[in-house]
């Protein structure tokens, strides 16, 4: 049954155009492309920070944008959690400041504050600043603040860019290891075939602005090699 429901026209300044129509699931979607395709501009229409030319988007029975009724939740209204690829975390404040904030604004209690740092195992580094962790620190801490503001929507972009690949294997199996828990609905950004085979159910192709394919990993990457 379709979950999320996204069908928007937006135009950068630049000339590059996004005109995508695609519906996913509540599982984990795979949204892959090549650089440039539109991907994180997906995501920002469904995060509320563009507002598309024409177009409506869905989440559940809710709807964010309607561009013929004038409707556009502002993005605190949205219910999604966004995970950049640059972490964003707040500098001044702790991890546990950091994880606590995206409490602040939560719609549900489902995500509680001790299981989200036992699983992803921030109990040791609570009280630092995030410029005194690693890189896969970091990723793990904005993933949790990103559950803790309990999301209807998981958003990744590109969660793995930057981390070695020892690093991103560990955080492939936290990610896992929390999707599972918890079943969140989540879009996932990705040009990594392996990794949309390793977590998505469903792909959605994006090419120059449009979707050119949708379907299983297999059926839209072909089989794993
Ligand atoms: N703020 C902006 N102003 C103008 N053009 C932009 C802006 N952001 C992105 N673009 C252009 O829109 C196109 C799509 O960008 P987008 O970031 O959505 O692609 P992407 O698939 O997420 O790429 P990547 O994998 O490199 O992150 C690109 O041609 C990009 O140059």
């Amino acid at each position: 049954m379709d979950y999320l429901s996204f069908h928007c026209d937006y135009t950068y300044t630049t000339g590059f155009r996004l005109d995508a129509r695609f519906s996913a699931g509540a599982g984990v979607t795979a949204l892959f492309g090549a650089s440039g395709s539109g991907k994180s501009t997906v995501l920002a229409l469904i995060a509320g920070l563009l507002r598309p030319t024409h177009g409506v988007i869905s989440l559940g029975d809710r709807t964010l944008t309607e561009t013929s009724a004038r409707l556009h939740l502002p993005p605190e209204d949205r219910r999604v959690g966004l995970l950049f690829q640059n972490h964003c975390l707040l500098p001044h404040l702790t991890v546990r400041g950091n994880l606590e904030y995206g409490m602040k604004r939560r719609s549900s209690g489902r995500f509680r504050f001790d299981e989200i740092v036992g699983i992803l195992e921030l109990g040791d580094v609570l009280t630092r600043q995030p410029h005194e962790l690693s890189g896969g620190q970091k990723q793990r801490v904005a993933l949790g603040r990103a559950l803790l503001s309990g999301p209807e929507l998981l958003m990744l972009d590109e969660p793995f860019s930057g981390l070695d690949e020892p690093l991103q294997d560990r955080i492939l199996e936290y990610l896992r290891r929390v999707l599972s828990e918890y079943r969140v609905p989540t879009l996932l950004v990705t040009h990594t075939p392996a990794h949309v085979h390793q977590l998505a159910g469903h792909v959605i192709h994006l090419d120059a602005g449009r979707v050119i394919a949708t379907g299983s990993p297999a059926e839209v990457l072909g089989a794993r090699s």
